[in-house]
């Protein structure tokens, strides 16, 4: 039977999204999507991403595979490429504008704009150690500018999760860090048991800051969402960053903000559809 897929990109962060309204499972492997992510062998892509039926009182449920085959409990770009997708897939029978999605991250909600863009509630950051989860501090305790030990180096990490773990540090000039020999030794770190995102943030004023990222499980992306919310979290924390920034990504900006109403932080980005096919 074949298989229809939509490639979808978040500032670079590009994904192979699946119609999976017919199955509760997945219908394609882990293994597979090693393979469809492949840039030269498969299709190309930093995930597999599907929308399978809703449970929880929530409209759909997102699943996403990591183009090494794990599967992260979320992924903020791919929810913005998502909501965008539900909604051509539901097309002339579409009746709202916003989808509440079941993550293994809790209820995510993207809201389609009217300018194009999809803004998202990504619900509350967890701050906890055991909540990372890591062993840098006591379960019940933050990690906020804790010494780590990476590749020779003692880093400065304050780590958030956003049901998936991130560790930031923060930098004098993004530009400069060799990603590709430090951001593996972050991501298999003991510190981390479920691996971790590392995200290097250089602080240009308290709301425009610029953003580089080691994905857990997809290694350098254009850009990570999940990622640009844990380092505003971070960045407030820390008292570099005022509680609305905008991150500045090597694919582009994201929008962020820490509501003080509600703590829930928001981010609001674009989702652009590539091309569709057949597997
Ligand atoms: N690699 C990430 C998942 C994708 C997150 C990122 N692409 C985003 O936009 O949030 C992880 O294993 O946690």
């Amino acid at each position: 039977m074949a298989i229809e897929f939509t490639k979808y990109h978040g500032l670079g962060n590009d994904f192979i999204l699946v119609d999976n309204r017919a199955s509760s499972l997945p219908v394609l492997t882990p293994e597979q999507a090693i393979q469809l992510c492949d840039r030269h062998f498969g299709i190309g892509a930093d995930g597999v991403i599907f929308a399978l039926p809703g449970e929880n009182g929530a409209d759909y449920t997102m699943r996403i595979f990591n183009s090494d085959g794990s599967e992260p409990e979320m992924c903020g770009n791919g929810i913005r490429c998502l909501g965008r997708f539900i909604a051509d897939l539901e097309g002339e029978y579409r009746n709202k504008d916003s989808y509440r999605i079941h993550t293994l991250a809790g209820m995510i909600t993207p809201q389609l704009m009217a300018d194009g863009q999809v803004k998202v509630d990504m619900g509350l950051p967890r701050l906890l150690a055991g909540e990372i989860p890591t062993t840098l501090g006591t379960a019940e305790t933050k990690v906020i500018n804790q010494p780590l030990e990476v590749a020779g180096q003692t880093w400065e990490v304050t780590c958030v999760s956003m049901g998936n773990p991130h560790c930031i540090t923060f930098v004098s000039d993004v530009a400069a860090i060799p990603l590709e020999i430090i951001g593996p030794q972050f991501e298999h770190h003991p510190a981390f048991p479920q691996r971790i995102n590392t995200e290097f943030i250089q602080v240009v004023s308290r709301d425009y800051v610029k953003m580089r990222v080691w994905e857990r499980g997809a290694g350098i992306t254009l850009a990570c969402g999940t990622g640009a919310c844990a380092s505003l979290v971070a960045g407030v924390l820390t008292g570099n960053c005022d509680r609305i920034a905008t991150v500045e990504l090597p694919g582009g900006p994201l929008q962020i903000e820490w509501s003080e109403i509600d703590q829930r932080i928001y981010m609001t980005g674009p989702a652009q559809k590539v091309f569709t096919g057949q597997l």
